[in-house]
């Protein structure tokens, strides 16, 4: 097995379906993810595409209709309301948009904390206060604290919701769009706060957003398309030939559990990819043809794995026959 610790956050093939007025909607599509303890991932995609809808499965408060979602041990399709109460109050915790849902409006930024352990029966008076404060410091919000939210910045507001969120030193952190109100120069403050949160409590954390340029801040971006994870940019440093530190993002397609990858928009389009395409494992890659007439010739057709250019560097699950059409089924290449 290539990774055997048990991963903080785990969702195979995961689907939520709607029903409104006799319309059913499909808002995951068996989405697989896997976050490692302490991993810090940022999720985007556009609008609709599902991200609300799978954090607030991970939250506990929506159930998915099938497939594994998994917390730091605990089963989300499986948790009776006890544990579901319990989960929430120790094993994760929540920054929204919203500041009204963050923060009570008449309780001071370190009653926001406090009450947060008091609800969960987390310690006493002076130790819940002495912790307040102390996250509080961490977010450096410390000489804010006897102000209410109204009296905060929305800067302040967040870091003070996340203090909040951190109050019962849950294992788990999710954030729908953290920075969502903010302006740009305090979106970027916020998300250091995240990640400096991140390695110093080593507390793994799942930021959902619609702005790309989060995955900036961040080691690992997932990309979620009709309700599946389609592409992931993972950053790193290396040093250049002069020895100056040098940011490296590499895009990679994610192949799922049965070796079915969604190959992106712009592949499908400049080939005309459609219905069916000719698969050919190569040496090192897979090759992937229209498999329509008037198809172009080899030589022009979309070959995947040889650099590390966006997207599809992965193989079926079976070697294909070479120029045989790719058929329906568990190793179908998913190219729409
Ligand atoms: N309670 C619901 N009932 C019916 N359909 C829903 C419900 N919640 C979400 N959907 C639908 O599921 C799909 C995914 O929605 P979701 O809110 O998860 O997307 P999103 O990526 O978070 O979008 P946004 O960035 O706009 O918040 C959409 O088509 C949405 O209309």
């Amino acid at each position: 097995m290539p990774n055997e610790t048990e991963p903080d956050m785990l969702c195979a093939d995961l689907v939520r379906i709607f029903s409104a007025d006799g319309i059913e909607v499909q808002a995951l599509q068996g989405l697989n993810l896997r976050i490692d303890p302490g991993e810090l991932v940022a999720l985007v995609g556009a609008s609709g595409s599902g991200k609300s809808t799978l954090l607030t499965i991970l939250s506990g408060l929506d159930t998915a209709t099938a497939g594994v979602a998994r917390v730091a041990g605990h089963d989300l399709l499986a948790m009776r309301s006890k544990e579901r109460v319990a989960y929430r109050r120790h094993t994760v915790g929540f920054v929204w948009q919203q500041t009204s849902r963050n923060l009570l409006p008449y309780l001071t930024a370190a009653e926001n904390v406090s009450l947060a352990m008091a609800v969960a029966r987390n310690g006493r008076g002076a130790a819940r206060a002495a912790r307040a404060a102390e996250l509080l410091d961490l977010l450096e919000v410390g000489d804010v604290a006897d102000r209410r939210p109204a009296e905060l910045s929305g800067g302040q507001q967040q870091r003070v919701a996340i203090a909040v969120a951190l109050a019962n030193s849950p294992r788990v952190l999710l954030a729908d769009e953290p920075t969502g109100e903010l302006d740009e120069a305090t979106s970027v403050s916020v998300l250091e706060a995240m990640r400096s949160v991140n390695e110093q409590l080593g507390v793994t954390m799942l930021i959902v957003t619609h702005d790309p340029s989060v995955s900036e801040h961040v080691r690992r971006t997932v990309q979620i398309r009709d309700g599946r994870t389609s592409t992931e940019v993972l950053r790193s440093t290396r040093l250049d030939e002069h020895g100056a530190e040098l940011a490296v993002a590499e895009e990679f397609a994610v192949l799922d559990r049965v070796g079915r990858l969604q190959l992106p928009h712009e592949f499908v389009a400049k080939l005309d990819l459609r219905d069916r395409v000719r698969l050919a494992l190569e040496p090192d890659h897979v090759a992937v043809r229209p498999g329509h007439d008037g198809a172009p010739p080899p030589g022009e057709a979309t070959e995947t794995g040889e650099t590390g250019e966006p997207a599809a560097p992965a193989t079926s699950g079976e070697p294909a026959a070479p120029d045989r059409p790719a058929s329906t089924g568990d190793h179908e290449e998913d190219a729409r």
